[in-house]
């Protein structure tokens, strides 16, 4: 397993030793040992999976505390951007993003710490993105910004024309960056 640290202190890219042979493959996707010793050693209380069309963009969410969420995202089936942004008050990368292509050739997951927006882009029809989450669910605590936020401006590193996006209508009513107030 390979554990690459990006420009956002504690988030990490993670990509696992793949077996292959004539029938397949076969990876361990979570190893509660090998990620502590990378340093992720959350309590992962909830698995989440989500089905998406090309153009479908979820985000960006997160969840204030005492609800707050780390979250180990990977893709079964397909390809997504995803993008983590980095709303710790004190860090020196506040308001700054990291962006990763997931997919299930690259087997590659990112581990999001609490302390991040996270959301993504679906660069192919039938993705199943699925993740495990360190606190429950809880409507109450979401918070979120916009995706197309012009101070956070994230790149989205795909050519998919903004009319075909695919968005939930609580996605297009999210904060905008200079409004939001971090709870971290
Ligand atoms: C997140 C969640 C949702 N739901 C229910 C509530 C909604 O009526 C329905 C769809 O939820 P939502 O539209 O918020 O789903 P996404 O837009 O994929 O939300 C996720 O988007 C980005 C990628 C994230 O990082 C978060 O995990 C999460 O916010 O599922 C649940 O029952 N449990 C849950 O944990």
């Amino acid at each position: 397993m390979q554990i690459t640290q990006t420009p956002l202190a504690g988030l990490l890219v993670i990509e696992p030793k793949v077996w292959k042979d004539n029938r397949g493959y076969f990876y361990e996707s979570y190893n509660a040992k090998l990620f502590a010793e990378a340093g992720i050693s959350a309590n992962f209380v909830q698995d989440n999976q989500s089905f998406s069309q090309k153009g479908a963009l979820r985000g960006m969410h997160a969840q204030s505390p005492p609800f707050e969420q780390g979250k180990l995202v990977r893709v079964l089936q397909g390809a997504v951007w995803d993008i983590a942004v980095d709303i710790r008050k004190a860090s020196p990368t506040y308001g700054q993003h990291f962006g990763v292509e997931l997919s299930s050739e690259n087997h590659k997951q990112l581990w999001v710490p609490p302390g991040f927006l996270h959301g993504f882009l679906t660069l192919e029809d039938q993705t199943i993105f699925t993740y495990k989450v360190s606190n429950y669910y809880d409507k109450a605590s979401e918070i979120g910004v916009m995706w197309n936020d012009p101070d956070l401006n994230i790149n989205w590193n795909a050519s998919i024309p903004e009319q075909d996006l695919l968005l939930s209508d609580k996605d297009l009513l999210l904060s905008a960056f200079k409004d939001f107030k971090s709870p971290f």
